[in-house]
């Protein structure tokens, strides 16, 4: 069955990489694809008589699934587009707080969602290392998680950063806000035995760099994933929406597209 996959942030760098993704994959077409109101991508066609509209709604009525990698303001015009047209939606947008994560969670009661920090391969293999890793390596051995991405990248830490720090969490049996220290600054800034550092770096045009450092006293272990290009994560994308396509209602994660 083909599946069709509405974009939602299409004139985004994310959105761009997606629907030459879904052009260039079987199995899937394009549905639609949505912008904000008043972005200078609207009306842009995409071939035969399709164009990028600003109404996500309309999107989602001609869509199997939607796939959303903008802003978390944007969150929930796109929750209520998937839910008005009981469309399956794909979230890829990063800085979500708790109160977004809860009306996703609400959502899923209804229809089909899948959340992901990250939609490649090698970082969610890498999570499951972690978690391994952190649960094996008791607290003489220091977590730090270190993330670079290009310099237009607006939240920090990275959205991957933190599902890598929950990973290495959870591995050490502990909530990540119990552990978490994040961007140390000043003169009372050194780290507690157990805790889970996390820095960001910004610049150029990187396109997702983490590494999880494991020191302990005279050695070091490294565990990392660089992505060459979005488009890993485009096509990561196009499976994950290819893969909950008639899924019912419920929560998911790239572990489940993965079989992780
Ligand atoms: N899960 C994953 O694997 C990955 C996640 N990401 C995440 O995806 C998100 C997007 O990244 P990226 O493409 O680089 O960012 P961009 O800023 O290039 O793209 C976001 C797009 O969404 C648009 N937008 C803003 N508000 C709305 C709205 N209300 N409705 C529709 N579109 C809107 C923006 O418009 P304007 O620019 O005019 O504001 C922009 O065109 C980020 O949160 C990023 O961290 C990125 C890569 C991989
Ligand atoms: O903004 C980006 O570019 C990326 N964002 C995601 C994140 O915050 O983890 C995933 C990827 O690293 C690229």
């Amino acid at each position: 069955m083909t599946s069709r996959i509405g974009i939602l942030g299409a004139g985004g760098r994310m959105g761009r990489a997606i629907i030459e993704a879904v052009r260039a994959s079987d199995g899937v077409t394009i549905g639609g694809a949505a912008e904000r109101p008043g972005h200078p991508c609207l009306g842009e066609s995409l071939g035969g008589t399709m164009t990028i509209c600003g109404n996500p709604s309309a999107v989602a009525h001609n869509s199997d699934v939607l796939v959303d990698f903008t802003t978390p303001d944007a969150l929930k015009s796109n929750l209520d587009a998937a839910l008005g047209a009981k469309c399956a939606l794909v979230i890829g947008t990063t800085g979500l707080t708790g109160a977004h994560l809860e009306t996703i969670d609400q959502a899923s009661r209804d229809i089909a969602v899948l959340q992901t920090a990250n939609t490649s391969l090698g970082v969610n293999m890498l999570a499951a290392l972690v978690m391994k890793a952190a649960a094996a390596l008791d607290t003489d051995w220091d977590i730090e998680v270190v993330e670079m991405h290009h310099r237009h990248k607006v939240d920090a830490p990275s959205g991957t950063a933190l599902l890598l720090a929950e990973a290495a969490a959870k591995g050490r049996g502990s909530p990540l806000a119990s552990l978490a220290e994040r961007g140390r600054d000043g003169p009372d800034s050194q780290r507690r035995t157990g805790a889970i550092g996390m820095a960001s770096l910004r610049g150029g045009s990187v396109a997702g760099d983490h590494d999880v450092i494991f020191a302990a006293e005279g050695e070091r272990m490294v565990l990392s994933h660089k992505a060459e290009s979005r488009e890993t994560f485009a096509r990561g994308a196009v499976r994950a929406a290819r893969w909950l396509t008639g899924k019912p209602a419920g929560l998911y994660t790239m572990k489940d597209v993965l079989g992780l």
